[in-house]
Parts: C-alpha cells; structure tokens; sequence
C-alpha cells in the first residue's frame, strides 16, 4: 500500500547504532517537552530508514497521524466504495476527528520511537549467529521466515550416514515448531546427496545383521514418516546430482528446484536393493508406470530436464544463476499468508497420509530383507573395494 509523504518507502539504510540513537533521541524530546516540528520532520525520515515492513495497519496509523498533523481534521469526500485503498486512507484518518495538530505530532513520533526501536532490536544477524547450534552433518540456518537445512558432507558427497538421517528428523521437527514459513533441504559442495551412506552397512559382526537390518528398516521408516507428516511446504533445492533415497523422497516434496547440472539417479536394482520412500507409489503418480519403472527398477538416471518433463522437478535453472533465482523465488514465497500456506499443504497431504504410511511400512520390510541378500551385500563390497583398484 503506497501512502504519500508519511510512508513512502522502507528502504535499507543505517545501521543499528545510529538507529538506536535516533530513536533514543526522539524518545527523549518527547518526554521533554512535547514533539517539535523538527522531531516531526525528523520522525518522517527515521520512517523511510526501518528495514522491517510495519504492516498495512500500522502504515495507516502513521499516514493518518502525518494527515492530521500536516493538514488538521480530514474534511475531504469520501472516496468511492471501489476505491478501497483510499477508503482505508481516509477512514484512518477521519477517525481522528478533531485531535489536536500537536498531539497527532506527538503521536506520531512517538509512534516512530516505537518502532525504530523494535526495528533495531530485530535487525538481521550476520550469517554466523542465524545457524542453528547442535548439528554436526548439517548446516541449519532460518532467515527471511525460510528454514535451510544444508547436508554438510561435501567431501563424501554428503551421503546419509545414520547421525545423518537422525540429525534431519531433529532439524525437520525443530522446524515444523519455529516460525518459519518454508522449509528448504539443500547440499553443500558438487553433490546434492548420494544417498545412504554405503559404509551403514559395514562393520557389523556377523551375528547382529538381522538385528542392524531391522534396526536400519525402523530408522528409515522414521525418517520417511517425517517427510509424510511434515506440516509446512517442503522445498528441495537440488544443487547438484542426486542419488537413491534423496531422489526417492523427492515424491514428498512440494517444490522441486534443480540445477541444470543435477541428475537423479535410483540404481537399487544394481544395488541388490528396491524403492523407499515411499516412491514405489509417488513415482508412478508422478511421471506414469512406465517412466517410474525405467528409473526405479532399471536405474535410469534422468537429466533434470527430463526430470522435470516427467514432473518429478518443479523447475530447472541454468547452474550458473540457479542460486540467485531460486532464493529470490523463495523469499517471495516466504511472504504469503503463513496460515493458509500450512492449511492448503495439509488439506493435500492429509488425502494421502494413511496410505503413504502403509507404503512407507510395506517398503521398509521388502527393504530389511534385501539389506540381508547376497545380492546386496555384493554390490556394497564391490563399490568399497572399487577405491582399492584404483
Ligand atoms: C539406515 C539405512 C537407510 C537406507 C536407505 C536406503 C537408501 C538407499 C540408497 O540411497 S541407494 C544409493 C546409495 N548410493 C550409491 O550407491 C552411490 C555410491 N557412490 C557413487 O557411486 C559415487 O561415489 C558417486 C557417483 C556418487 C560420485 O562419484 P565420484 O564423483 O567419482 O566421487 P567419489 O566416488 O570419489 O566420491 C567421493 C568420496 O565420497 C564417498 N562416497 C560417495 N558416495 C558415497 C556413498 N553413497 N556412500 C559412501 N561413500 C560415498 C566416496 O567413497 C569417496 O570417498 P573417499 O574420498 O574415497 O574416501
């Protein structure tokens, strides 16, 4: 909403010391003495320094209190019905009535201190202070009401080790209580995710694989059931290639952003393994039965573009932009109304929640038995001892 002379823009300006300054002095002129038209004027340009955008019903408080001030009581028309933003301009300031031009004055930098204070107080911290303590394998930080979950293991590709997979659930669940409107999942380095980190599988005494297997089978039944139940809009930002289950969740995603350097790859087949997360039954929605089984049975890895025309990513970008305009989409997303976000993400999801639970379960078993075939542990010793061929 666009009001002359009181509020004409929000813009980055000082710092906050000189915006506490600034609000301080006005504080204390106006307890002195009452505001002087210099603290008036003064009070308008301290306006078009505050970084955080009021709200429209603020915006008509100040618009109001600068009318009467400049102008004394509104005794202009009404505008017309239709004229809705003037309407609300003109109530504003109507609703005024015969208030002294001094005290609309007053108010007004009064009004201004408030707000430059508050406005200095929750200025945006250097990128340091915004990340989230407490995770060692992910970088967690929340700015402009958009949660990041970054998977920080660039030299391994960032594959999935357990604490991984743990530490994701914890950061998803931290998510779904703070304030955020949108979450992202995102990679550090070249990679997005290889997907499970193959050394899971190692080091287990021969006796205990069935137990590990089961243990394996509750976690990665955890970790999908995040993902289903999760609240607010998922995002993915896929930096880079993809592989096994960071593609699979991929069907419980609401946006899918890629760069045009990332590639999606499900070779569970080769694997001695089969589909998880709960793709068995996403992928098919998604891109039909015969495209879900060129990729999930056959390993067929899929350039972005393709992966967008089968509908499985939202939107493909040049790699050379892809951050700048991918976060420059998100932050105005970030923006709508939070409520009806989160109730239009559940009223979609809850039609299905039932039944990606039971697939989410039915995968899982298939999965705790593969984990335990010839076929599967082949395939893991062969990529391990791959490094020692080389
Ligand atoms: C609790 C259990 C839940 C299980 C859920 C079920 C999930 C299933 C899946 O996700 S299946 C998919 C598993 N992933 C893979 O099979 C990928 C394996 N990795 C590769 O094929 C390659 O590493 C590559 C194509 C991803 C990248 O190749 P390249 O560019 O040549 O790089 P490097 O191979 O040299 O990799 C660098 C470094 O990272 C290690 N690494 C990469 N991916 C994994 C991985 N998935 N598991 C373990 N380690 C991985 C790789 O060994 C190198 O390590 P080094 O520097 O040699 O120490």
């Amino acid at each position: 909403m666009a009001m002359a002379g009181a509020v004409r823009c929000w813009r980055l300006g000082a710092g906050p010391s000189s915006l506490q300054i600034q609000a301080l002095s006005l504080h204390m002129s106006k307890t002195a003495m009452g505001a002087s038209q210099k603290d008036f004027e003064s009070a308008m340009n301290q306006v078009k320094l505050l970084k955080k955008d009021p709200g429209n019903e603020v915006k008509l408080k100040l618009y109001a209190l600068y009318k009467q001030t400049t102008e004394g009581p509104c005794n202009t028309p009404r505008p017309g019905v239709f004229d809705l933003i003037n309407k609300a301009k003109w109530d504003a300031w109507n609703a005024l009535g015969n208030l002294p031009k001094e005290t609309a004055r007053q108010n007004y930098v009064d009004l201004v201190s408030d707000l430059s204070s508050s406005d200095s107080s929750s200025q945006v911290k250097p990128e340091a202070d915004r990340k989230q303590p407490g995770y060692e394998t992910l970088v967690v930080t929340s700015e402009d009401s958009i949660t990041k979950i970054m998977m920080n293991r660039p030299a391994k590709k960032n594959a999935l080790t357990v604490q991984m997979y743990r530490e994701i659930m914890l950061a998803l669940e931290a998510a779904s209580k703070d304030d955020s409107t949108l979450i992202v999942l995102t990679g550090n380095g070249d990679y997005y995710s290889s997907g499970n980190d193959l050394m899971n599988f190692m080091n287990i005494p021969p006796g205990e694989m069935e137990k590990e297997a089961k243990n394996g089978a509750i976690l990665l039944r955890d970790f999908v059931g995040c993902f289903i139940d999760f609240p607010k809009p998922l995002v993915a930002v896929i930096n880079g290639p993809a592989v096994g289950i960071s593609v699979t969740i991929l069907g419980l995603f609401d946006l899918v952003y890629a760069s045009d350097r990332a590639t999606f790859h499900t070779p569970f087949t080769h694997l001695g393994q089969s589909p998880e997360g709960c793709s068995s039954y996403t992928f098919p929605k998604i891109m039909g039965q015969a495209k879900a089984a060129e990729m999930l049975m056959f390993g067929k890895k899929l350039t972005a573009r393709e992966a967008c025309a089968q509908g499985l990513v939202t939107e493909v970008f040049p790699d050379s932009t892809f951050q700048k305009e991918v976060w420059t989409r998100l932050k105005a997303y970030s923006k709508l109304p939070r409520n009806a976000l989160h109730i239009s993400k559940q009223s979609i999801r809850n039609l299905e929640k039932e039944k990606l639970h039971a697939v989410n379960a039915g995968e899982n078993s298939v999965l705790q038995e593969r984990w335990l075939s010839d076929e599967c542990m082949n395939a893991v010793v062969s990529f391990l001892s791959r490094k020692a061929k080389l």
